[in-house]
């Protein structure tokens, strides 16, 4: 339906709008690309489904997202892939977590204060019937 096509399109502009302000955060530059398996080579053994700030922009705009939900989900994997890999008391591994801790808080206080429960619900209705 054209409504429906209406608030996907506005859903792909919120994301968009949310993805790139993260990316010009220079606390998440390390969360910008994908982990470099060149450099970090047990990576994928590690870390089951990577996911990066470049990688969610893709995903937006193929379509990937009909709800803020399913966003969040993704973005969710960025830091706590974060957390998972980088375990160890070592500064350079503390210094990641913090700034992990930092993205996680910031997408949830951008979306409690951005995102309207009533488009959310709407978006969740597109969903459900499809
Ligand atoms: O987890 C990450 C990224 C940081 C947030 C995502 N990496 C794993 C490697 C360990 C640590 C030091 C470098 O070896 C660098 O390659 C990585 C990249 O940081």
């Amino acid at each position: 339906e054209e409504q429906e096509e209406d608030v996907l399109r506005e859903l792909r502009l919120f994301l968009r709008n949310v993805t790139e302000r993260l990316s010009l955060d220079r606390r998440f530059k390390a969360f910008t690309k994908p982990v470099d398996i060149e450099e970090v080579p047990d990576y994928m053994l590690v870390i089951r489904k990577p996911m990066d700030l470049s990688t969610l922009l893709t995903n937006i705009d193929e379509q990937k997202y009909v709800t803020v939900g399913e966003f969040v989900s993704d973005a969710d994997l960025i830091w706590q892939n974060a957390l998972e890999y980088n375990p160890d008391s070592d500064p350079m591994d503390r210094h990641i977590r913090h700034r992990a801790c930092a993205l996680k808080d910031t997408v949830r206080a951008i979306i409690r204060d951005e995102l309207d429960e009533d488009f959310e619900r709407v978006c969740e209705e597109v969903k459900e019937s499809r």
